[in-house]
């Protein structure tokens, strides 16, 4: 079995259990639940640097990324450094993320924050508006194009953007439809791991102009952007590069500099 899947299939174990534990009407009820969210893909219309950052404590590709940061400070300085939008890893078993995580960015910042997560159930739609989020995943490699529609029209409904994650031409066809916002691009095979930019360049021509185009994985300088800018990209998502950092909100911050000046 592939990485993928066996998180899946944990995935689905999982929230079966959360479901058990806190009702949908709880998650109706939190404070956060009816806030005007933030659209990340208008920012990232709007920006000249497109930058995306992410909180990662580890990943099955590269075990402990940094243990040793908290939530709170990440996103202050994330927001200081001038980023577009804010992804929090929540998968907990895979990466070391909570929803408490995207709770307390919620509490931290007024970025827009993204959802990061394997979604396979519209409930976690639901946790994800409930905790802070302003925008959800959607990983075209575990859904059906059903799914994706279904998702989609219901994370719009809530007022959420929606980024659509691919990796190849047949999950580019099976998930173009008017509820998604913003096409991302895995640089990573998630089933291998392997990482090139090429994935973003070559598919970047098959995504149509009304979608914005993002780059995700394994950018870790300013001339990766440089050379992507090209093939339309306005949104690069950066993990690793800022949080193997002491400071990844300084480091966000000198990214930026380079880049734009
Ligand atoms: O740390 P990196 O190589 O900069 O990558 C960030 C982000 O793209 C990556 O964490 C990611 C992209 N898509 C995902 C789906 C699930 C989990 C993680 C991811």
């Amino acid at each position: 079995m592939n990485i993928l899947d066996k998180i899946t299939l944990d995935k689905r174990k999982e929230v079966a259990l959360r479901k058990s534990l806190i009702p949908i009407s709880q998650l109706e009820n939190s404070v956060l639940f009816n806030r005007a969210t933030v659209s990340l893909a208008n920012n990232l219309r709007n920006s000249k640097s497109g930058i995306i950052a992410e909180h990662k404590r580890r990943s099955p590709s590269k075990s402990i990324i940094n243990n040793n940061l908290n939530v709170q400070d990440v996103a202050k300085g994330y927001e200081e450094a001038g980023v577009c939008g804010m992804s929090v890893l929540t998968d907990g078993k895979y990466f070391g993320g909570s929803l408490d995580d995207l709770l307390i960015a919620r509490a931290s910042c007024d970025l827009p924050l993204l959802r990061k997560e394997f979604i396979i159930d519209e409930y976690q739609i639901l946790e994800a508006k409930a905790y802070g989020a302003d925008v959800i995943l959607l990983i075209a490699a575990i859904l059906s194009r059903d799914e994706i529609n279904q998702f989609s029209k219901f994370a719009k409904r809530l007022n959420l953007d929606v980024l659509l994650e691919v990796h190849n031409e047949e999950e580019l066809h099976k998930s173009i439809m008017p509820t998604i916002d913003m096409l991302g691009v895995n640089n990573r095979n998630l089933k291998t791991f392997d990482v090139s930019l090429n994935t973003s360049k070559s598919l970047s021509s098959l995504i149509p102009n009304d979608f914005v185009k993002v780059s995700e994985s394994g950018i870790s300088h300013v001339e990766a952007i440089k050379e992507l800018q090209p093939y339309g990209y306005q949104g690069f998502l950066i993990g690793e590069n800022f949080m193997k950092t002491d400071n990844p909100g300084a480091s966000a911050r000198e990214f930026i500099k380079t880049l734009e000046g």
